[in-house]
């Protein structure tokens, strides 16, 4: 088992949940309300305990942000999986335990969109940008990663490794000789390889070169990530009603929108005239297969209005794909630079796995050749140039790679999230109740450090999930990084793949990755999109073939 080299994990202990957790509850928590006119008795409702203050504290957020697993382990053992406190100037109801965070998530009448809504406004600024499908309760982005996306997704696996692996090297470069290269703006890099390999998919290989569309990519993202962001400290009123102004009929957005719907229209017309002439010289049309294609392919039974409509309902998807898959990207990289001996073992596994995987071409390259079906492999799916390369099939065997990211996805999770707001008086089955118009949130703590994941369970273990048969992807009650039960992440396959990839190609490209500035390194394991405490990253290449 590895041990941190770099970082100590005591270290990242203190500084993971105070970043992650202030920002998770500044956007996702909303402030308790009374709703005395809706109110249900119940004959053996319990009341939920009241943590009491720290001497000479009046909430809990300094105890909190000082060790909030400390804090959080104190509750549970004191007062239960149910419990209240006053953090950021709200009064918390917080459930613990898996059980009871998986209870949470089932119920019909406890929103995690309405509890986001509540806090930041947000849904104005959604529907402003789309003229079909504005029903809050919509499922259509849900049917569309799943039908466009994540049922397909091995056929995309090509397509994304190369894409990646020429803005890796666009973005990142290379070093020369023993020197390791400076890449100064990370953040910035990544962005771009990030935004370059969700257009592939959502648009084709086309729109993906388009450079102002790629900009539209990281913008959009930007400008939503201020409206998530604005809250501050506590809920605002008055920057809500601001933010659904804005969001509302002043939205940027619509630019961005205006955007893709221009780079759209010649690609479309080009498909067009394609398939036209395909089905006129009696040739089958080789369907480009991206989400572009397919949302208008099934234009009518997915109830698009037109492009524009379609170019807004593709926002939307960058929205919920780029800042959160970024996100997790730069925690790929600086968590390799701070625990710098997963490096290794993650590239032998990755060149064990060549190893197979030419010895598998090669035989398979040898019956053709005894049964004369082909003799010269050049430029076909047995090129002897792709044995050793990132596949598939690589990918899905790396199981050392799974684990690293799964762990990442466990450990940097906020301490206290998934919040969600009732809609109608919800009794929990510990007998507490959650009125109407309040809101509960999950403690993390409680679950992703449940035993279920074995020990040490405070510490960064690149390799605990070996073995356990449980993918970074799969969702359940002691894994909540992608939400569960009905509203889990749908795009959660394709961000597990896609980061799977980076892991995979940064590893066989560098032989080392360094942060410029190791104070601040801690901030970017947190809270990696914060851009004033971005460092510069020094990459020594491998100088190998496989980059
Ligand atoms: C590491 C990357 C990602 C993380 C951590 C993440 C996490 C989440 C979470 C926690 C939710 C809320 C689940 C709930 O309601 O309980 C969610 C919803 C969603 N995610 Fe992801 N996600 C990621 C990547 C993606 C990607 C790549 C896509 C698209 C391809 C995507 C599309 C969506 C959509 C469409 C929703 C539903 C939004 C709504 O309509 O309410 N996500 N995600």
């Amino acid at each position: 088992m590895s041990s941190a080299v770099a970082v100590s994990a005591n270290t990242l202990k203190l500084a993971i949940p105070i970043g992650a957790g202030v920002i998770s509850l500044a956007y996702l928590c909303a402030k308790l309300f009374n709703n005395e006119n809706a109110r249900t008795e119940y004959e053996n409702e319990k009341m939920i305990p009241k943590v009491s203050l720290r001497e000479g504290d009046s909430t809990h957020d300094s105890e909190y942000n000082e060790d909030p697993d400390a804090f959080l382990l104190k509750c549970e053992q004191t007062y239960g999986p149910v419990f209240q406190i006053q953090y950021l100037n709200q009064t918390l109801s917080v459930v613990s335990g898996p059980t009871m965070a998986r209870e949470i998530h089932m119920y019909e009448d406890l929103s995690f969109r309405d509890s986001v809504e509540h806090m930041t406004g947000y849904r104005a600024f959604i529907q402003s940008v789309i003229k079909s499908h504005k029903d809050v309760n919509t499922t259509i982005h849900y049917q569309l990663i799943r039908e466009c996306v994540s049922t397909k997704l091995s056929s995309f696996t090509p397509e994304i490794i190369e894409r990646m692996a020429l803005t890796l090297e666009q973005q990142f470069g290379s070093s020369e000789g023993k020197e390791p290269k400076l890449v100064e703006r990370p953040l910035v890099a990544l962005q771009n390889v990030i935004a370059a390999t969700i257009a592939q998919i959502f648009m084709g290989s086309e729109i993906a070169e388009n450079a102002e569309v790629l900009q539209t990519f990281i913008n959009c993202t930007h400008d939503f990530g201020l409206i998530l962001s604005q809250t501050g400290k506590t809920r605002d009123t008055k920057k809500i009603l601001r933010t659904k102004a804005q969001y509302g009929y002043l939205n940027a957005m619509h630019k961005h929108r205006q955007v893709l719907v221009e780079a759209a229209e010649p690609i479309v017309e080009q498909r067009r005239q394609q398939e036209r002439l395909a089905s006129e010289q009696g040739v089958e049309y080789d369907r480009p297969h991206d989400v572009l294609q397919t949302m208008l392919d099934n234009v009518e039974e997915y109830g698009f209005v037109d492009l524009e409509d379609i170019c807004g309902h593709l926002i939307l998807l960058i929205l919920s794909s780029m800042h959160t898959t970024l996100e997790a990207g730069m925690n790929v990289l600086f968590y390799l630079a701070a625990f710098s001996d997963t490096i290794q073992p993650l590239y032998e596994e990755i060149e064990s796995l060549f190893d197979e995987q030419a010895k598998g071409r090669g035989e398979q390259r040898q019956r053709h050749r005894e049964k004369g079906t082909l003799s010269s492999f050049e430029n076909t799916d047995l090129d002897p140039l792709l044995d050793r390369k990132i596949s598939e099939f690589v990918i899905k065997k790396a199981v050392k790679l799974d684990s690293f990211l799964k762990e990442i996805l466990r450990y940097r999770i906020a301490r206290l999230g998934s919040s969600h707001l009732a809609r109608n008086d919800v009794m929990l089955s510990t007998g507490h109740v959650i009125r109407k118009g309040e809101n509960v949130i999950v403690n993390m703590r409680s679950v992703h450090q449940d035993k279920v994941h074995g020990v040490d369970l405070t510490e960064f273990r690149p390799w605990r999930f070996v073995g356990k048969n449980s993918g970074a992807a799969k969702a359940s009650k002691d894994f909540m990084t992608f939400g569960l039960g009905k509203f889990t992440c749908p795009g959660r396959f394709l961000a597990v793949h896609d980061l799977k990839i980076l892991a995979a190609l940064v590893v066989t490209k560098y032989s080392n990755l360094v942060p410029q500035d190791e104070k601040k390194q801690l901030g970017m394991l947190a809270s990696p999109l914060i851009y004033s405490s971005e460092t510069g990253l020094y990459v020594t290449s491998r100088h190998n073939s496989h980059g």
